[in-house]
């Protein structure tokens, strides 16, 4: 599923009625009837639905939903909330169909009308501003949205919440607090960004027609169980143990040993076929009862925590991952560097790894093999230097320059997780919930992303992968055994097999 900027969006329209000929009336007319069809699915035919309508295109589809629902024998009342001057391009046609249908339009001269209508209606659709709201909200639309989140109706907003913006980077703004989005052809941007996404409510997307194989696609979308259906590596009947990587990871301290030993777990249970645990010596016992299936490397040690110099060989592993439960200590930094000397190989970097990483962008640019970075939002902001609020107000921008510039596949996690590839392409995992909201998930999916590099591949196919594996065996355990409340990164590492069992 594509993520659009509203200029990709309209972009899209031009190809649709330019290249391949399909008039603007008529993807509205698609638009709003496809809309009208997620609306029935979702209300009783006795509920009273209120449509308001806005000047622009995004008006226009509501003049089509309200016209379709009222021939499909709802009770509806269709208020146009703009001007007739302002009515514009399509929505003038649409408006005109409607009229000519026989049906009657409300004007807003009467607030009283207005205010009365909206407590009445069970089902308010916003069809007021779609993409092509600009700035801060105009009168009447910023006094209507206000009134129309004070309602107890269901609000259902078309393509997007009035007043919400389509993209990134606007930090003020008031819109809309929709139960119900009916999202037209593709996802815009906001829909998944972390301070505009909760105006959306439920996302429902709808196909109104466009061209698909004539649109320029913009190298960013959800990644969705046909994707991870599509790219997971099969597991060859013939294959053994050295077929499916051999994997080191580094970390792991005496105050923190559940950390590699989670990741650990969580990479044998993703399918790494051997697995080398580097950590320091008093931490194996902890670390070998919970994972007997790994092998040990004891690390040099102070006081439980890996220092000094990697002694052995680090040839021959096909990946690394360092970081988890490692200590922010400053050998920690030389050890790093280290690795992203030695490593011949992609490395996962995590965690405490990360802490010492701003020291050693040049090395980790230099790298002649990927390096995969899995920052949460404060660790993120720590590397750029910036707040995490002005980074979450535009994740995609920030994840791109910074995944282009430092030669890094950026995985930056959250409810919904923006995987970079150092060329910019961008991939959105949506899975998961609140379960995952604990100490050591992290941790889990490392390890499972070390073991989906490990299997070969696209790297940024295998970590979007991971990505979803994660989320959706937290959505899994929650269906079933589990409360959100509850769930323990331990169970995610168990529940990996029931998640690995649908895609068999
Ligand atoms: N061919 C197309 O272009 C299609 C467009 N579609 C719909 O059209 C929408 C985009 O249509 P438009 O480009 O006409 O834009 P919109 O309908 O989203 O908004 C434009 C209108 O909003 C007003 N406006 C802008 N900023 C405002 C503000 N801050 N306060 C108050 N009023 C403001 C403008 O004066 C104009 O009347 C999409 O979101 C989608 O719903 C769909 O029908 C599919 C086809
Ligand atoms: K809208």
């Amino acid at each position: 599923m594509d993520i659009v900027t509203a200029q990709e969006m309209y972009e899209w329209d031009q190809v649709a009625i330019k290249s391949a000929g399909i008039e603007g009336k008529i993807l509205m007319e698609s638009a709003g009837r496809a809309a009208a069809d997620v609306i029935e699915r979702r209300i009783p035919e006795h509920h009273k639905v209120v449509v308001l309508i806005g000047a622009g295109n995004n008006g226009g589809d509501g003049f089509v939903i309200a016209r379709t629902l009222l021939n499909r024998g709802y009770e509806v009342e269709a208020w146009q909330v703009a001007a007739d001057e302002k009515i514009s391009g399509d929505a003038i046609v649409h408006k005109e169909i409607f009229l000519a249908s026989g049906y009657s339009l409300f004007q807003l001269n009467d607030w009283d009308a207005l205010t009365q209508s909206l407590e009445k209606a069970d089902v308010i659709v916003d069809a007021m501003l779609g993409i092509g709201a600009k700035g801060p909200l105009r009168s009447p639309f910023n006094e209507i949205v206000e009134l129309v989140n004070k309602q107890n109706s269901c609000r259902i907003a078309v393509d997007l919440p009035t007043g919400v913006p389509a993209d990134e980077g606007i930090e003020e703004f008031d819109g809309v607090r929709a139960d119900l989005t009916v999202v037209i052809a593709a996802l815009k941007m906001s829909a998944v960004v972390q301070h505009t996404r909760p105006f959306y409510g439920e996302i429902e997307m709808v196909e109104i027609g466009l061209p698909v194989r004539k649109l320029r696609h913009p190298e960013r979308l959800v990644w969705q169980r046909h994707d991870v259906k599509r790219s997971l590596p099969e597991r060859m009947t013939n294959s053994h143990k050295g077929s499916h990587g051999k994997g080191l990871m580094v970390g792991g301290s005496d105050l923190m040993p559940g950390s590699i030993a989670m990741s650990a777990k969580a990479a044998l249970r993703s399918g790494a076929g051997l697995l080398t645990v580097a950590t320091a010596k008093e931490v194996i016992p902890s670390v070998s009862s919970y994972v007997q299936e790994a092998t040990f490397l004891a690390m040099s040690e102070t006081a439980g925590k890996i220092t000094g110099h990697i002694k052995d060989d680090l040839q021959g592993f096909d990946a690394a991952a360092v970081g988890m439960g490692l200590g922010r200590h400053p050998e920690a930094q030389e050890l790093i560097e280290e690795l992203l000397e030695q490593i011949e190989a992609p490395l996962l970097i995590d965690a405490d790894g990360l802490f010492h990483l701003k020291e050693l962008f040049d090395k980790v640019a230099q790298r002649p093999y990927p390096t995969i970075l899995t920052p949460h939002p404060g660790e993120f902001a720590r590397l750029l230097g910036k707040p995490i609020k002005t980074i979450m107000q535009s994740p995609f921008a920030y994840c791109r320059s910074f995944a282009c510039k430092h030669r890094v596949y950026l995985v930056l996690k959250g409810p919904a997780t923006i995987i970079t590839s150092p060329e910019g392409k961008q991939r959105v995992d949506l899975t998961g919930n609140a379960g995952l909201a604990k100490g050591g998930t992290g941790d889990v999916l490392s390890g499972i992303l070390l073991a989906m590099v490990l299997q070969g591949g696209s790297i940024l196919d295998g970590i979007s992968n991971g990505c979803f594996i994660h989320g959706t065996t937290a959505e899994l355990l929650t269906d079933e055994q589990h409360a959100m409340r509850d769930l323990l990164a331990t169970d995610v590492v168990e529940g990996l097999s029931q998640t690995f069992r649908t895609f068999s």
